[in-house]
């Protein structure tokens, strides 16, 4: 279990300061209670989704772009649960990682000559993606939300890797002051937060939480930042209700809790960002993003898909596929194509 951050946000103070207007050319966009996404196979509908997924505009630190530097970077978790996961598919997409030292930060993908990895830990790829450091990074939708602060300057250009599925969710104590509350609304309306005792919210997504706990009512919140088995603090006394990240919900149960309706923030699952400015401005970015994603694309179809190639007699395409769904080995499959070969005919 890591210690306690020593922030302490006042949320009455965060409601009564008027909010600051976005400076010029920062566009304020709005997160969904719960950011539904869709996978799209190219580069401008993910872009387009990027924006409907992001929070809310925050200027992002930026600098310049290092003009000299010519090889394109990407940014891999260093460690944690996606960097296996992360690896994998890379391979799965034949674009394996060659890591010669694993004490070494750097590594390369001989398929694609022109890139650079750098392993970092997650937080850190969205903010070199900010600063123009990284040209792309694979993370959780849930970092780029949270570190990203719905910036500009980054572009989600694939939004469901299909891995690394979880959400940000609020939990409360299963009894006690908690034993009937069950909605985000009985959990607004209790009469125990006040300004002089607020409800105690102990998260690792400070922006997060801050903002859908703000953008839905609650007056009286105060904020811990914790890092690690947040599940712990409401019974050791330390908060009263945890904003964190949820897969199985064991761990949750476990430590008795339970999530309430309407208390999902965001639901996530790992991305591939890339630096906007490095989209446009830096030479083989875009070109390198676009054959990533084609790999991606057609890897992640495929799961699933199974192909059958037989040699089949038959005077159409039709024919040929009432007789393959006729197969009782095959019985249940869903027939996407049937493709003609040269001595026959391909159903897929
Ligand atoms: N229980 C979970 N099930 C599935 N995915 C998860 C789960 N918890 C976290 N994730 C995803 O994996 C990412 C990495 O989580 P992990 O706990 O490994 O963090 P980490 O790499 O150790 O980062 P740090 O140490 O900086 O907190 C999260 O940002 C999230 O996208
Ligand atoms: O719903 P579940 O499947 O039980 O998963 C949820 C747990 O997974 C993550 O923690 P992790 O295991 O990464 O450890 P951490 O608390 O040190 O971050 C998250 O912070 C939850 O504690």
């Amino acid at each position: 279990m890591s210690p306690m951050l020593a922030t302490r946000l006042d949320f009455t103070a965060v409601l009564l300061s008027p909010s600051p207007s976005p400076p010029p050319g920062l566009r304020v966009r709005a997160l969904p209670a719960v950011a539904a996404r869709t996978r799209a196979s190219s580069l401008a509908p993910r872009a387009a989704a990027s924006a409907t997924a992001a929070v809310s505009a925050k200027p992002a630190a930026v600098s310049p772009l290092s003009a000299d530097r010519t090889v394109v970077r990407i940014g891999l978790p260093s460690k944690g649960r996606m960097s296996e996961q992360t690896l994998s598919l890379l391979k799965s997409c034949q674009l394996s990682v060659r890591h010669l030292n694993p004490r070494q930060y750097t590594a390369d993908i001989p398929q694609v000559p022109n890139l650079e990895v750098w392993f970092q830990r997650p937080k850190d790829i969205v903010r070199k993606l900010q600063s123009g450091d990284l040209d792309l990074g694979i993370v959780g939708f849930d970092i780029v939300s949270e570190y990203g602060q719905g910036s500009d300057d980054l572009v989600v250009v694939h939004d469901a890797l299909e891995f690394g599925h979880c959400r940000l969710s609020l939990a409360v104590p299963k009894e006690g002051i908690f034993e009937n509350i069950n909605t985000l609304e009985d959990l607004a309306n209790m009469p125990e937060w006040t300004q002089e005792r607020p409800m105690r919210v102990v998260t690792g997504f400070g922006y997060l939480g801050e903002k859908f706990l703000r953008e839905n009512g609650f007056n009286h919140v105060s904020f811990l930042a914790g890092d690690g088995a947040l599940e712990s603090y409401p019974a050791m006394g330390m908060a009263d209700v945890i904003v964190d990240l949820v897969s199985s919900g064991t761990t949750l149960r476990e430590n008795n809790l339970k999530e309430i309706d309407g208390g999902v923030i965001l639901e996530s699952q790992a991305t591939l960002v890339a630096c906007r400015r490095s989209l446009h401005k830096r030479k083989g970015v875009l070109e390198i993003t676009h054959e990533m994603l084609e790999r991606l694309e057609a890897h992640l179809t495929a799961t699933g898909e199974l192909m059958v190639t037989a040699n089949m007699r038959g005077n159409s395409a039709e024919e040929v596929a009432e007789r393959v769904l006729s197969q009782t080995s095959l019985c249940g499959l869903q027939l996407c194509d049937i493709c003609h070969l040269s001595w026959g005919l391909q159903y897929v």
